[in-house]
């Protein structure tokens, strides 16, 4: 039989749906691997009306993963730009759009960040005042208001995705649902499709998933995640990571400082001064702590 090409569109265990040419097909990995992600361009063999062997994975433009000390996890394969959902209320977390933006720099894929809930105007100061620190680093900043302005926000929006493959992240209550249902109008049917053909019919609402965007493109959606782990990023990873650090990198007293508590080091000299948020720079050594305990 001959070989297909198709799309990752969900994962769910070891359990893949693929789009081909607009046709869902059931499809399973050759022996245990589950090294598939959601944006995977894959080979397919049919092995029945509506199932298929993934025979090979095309090289990835971009891989977005996660992990902890005892296991990575893929989150997304061929993105090119990443969202970060956040909201006037309830408060976010700077821990994780700081990972995401992270990951997105040692992946190669551009970030953005959504403010949602403008219309929250009491806590919108505040928000504004936040999101601020990364727009002053250079993330480009998107303000909506995916219940009051939904016109207005489908006209921001949706021409950032055209073209693009990009997934939306962020913590749950941002929003996040509510974007994917104004900017995908099927979204609900497509997930009802999904989760019935990989789970004959169980209620599955935890999994990555790909809508194919009608101007073109892909929307990726995933499960909010309350970890962000970046253990395999290494050190020397972590340091270009983040942006800022950029400038001052190279004026450190030893050439192999780790910009934790060296004297001499421009990066805590950058802090003391001001010019890197104390903020970040915490969570750079947060980050250096954990890749330092890495066991595989
Ligand atoms: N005021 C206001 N509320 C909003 C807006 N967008 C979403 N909400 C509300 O915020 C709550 C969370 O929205 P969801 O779209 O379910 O958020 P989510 O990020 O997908 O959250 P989870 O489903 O928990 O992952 C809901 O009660 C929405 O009605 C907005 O622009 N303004
Ligand atoms: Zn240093």
């Amino acid at each position: 039989m001959k070989e297909m090409l198709g799309t990752i569109v969900a994962a769910h265990g070891r359990h893949y749906l693929a789009d081909v040419d607009g046709r869902m097909l059931q499809c399973v990995t050759r022996g245990k691997k589950t090294n598939v992600a959601v944006g995977d361009i894959v080979h397919l063999k049919r092995t029945s009306d509506d199932q298929a062997v993934i025979e090979k994975i095309d090289e990835r433009k971009t891989l977005l993963y996660r992990s902890d000390q005892y296991k990575s996890k893929l989150l997304a394969a061929n993105v090119t730009r990443l969202f970060i959902v956040v909201a006037t209320e309830p408060g976010f977390t700077d821990d994780l759009v700081s990972r995401a933006l992270v990951a997105c720099e040692a992946a190669g894929v551009e970030a953005h960040l959504i403010l949602n809930k403008t219309d929250v105007e009491a806590q919108l100061p505040r928000a504004r005042e936040r999101v601020k620190v990364y727009a002053d680093l250079g993330y480009p900043v998107h303000e909506v208001s995916a219940k009051r302005h939904p016109e207005q926000t489908v006209a921001t929006l949706a021409p950032l995705l055209e073209g693009q493959s990009s997934i939306l992240i962020g913590q749950s209550g941002m929003g996040k649902s509510s974007l994917v249902n104004l900017l995908v109008p099927e979204a609900d049917a497509a997930v009802r499709e999904i989760s019935e053909a990989l789970d004959a019919g169980k209620h599955t609402t935890t999994f990555t998933r790909l809508y194919k965007l009608p101007g073109g493109g892909a929307l990726i959606d995933s499960p909010g995640f309350q970890e962000f782990g970046l253990y395999h990023l290494t050190e020397g990873m972590l340091e270009r990571a983040f942006v800022e650090f950029g400038p001052h990198l190279g004026g450190c007293k030893f050439y192999n400082c780790r910009h934790l508590a060296e004297p001499h080091c421009s990066i805590l000299q950058a802090v003391e001064d001001g010019k890197i948020a104390r903020m970040r720079h915490d969570l750079y050594k947060q980050l250096v702590h954990e890749s330092s305990q890495t066991l595989y």
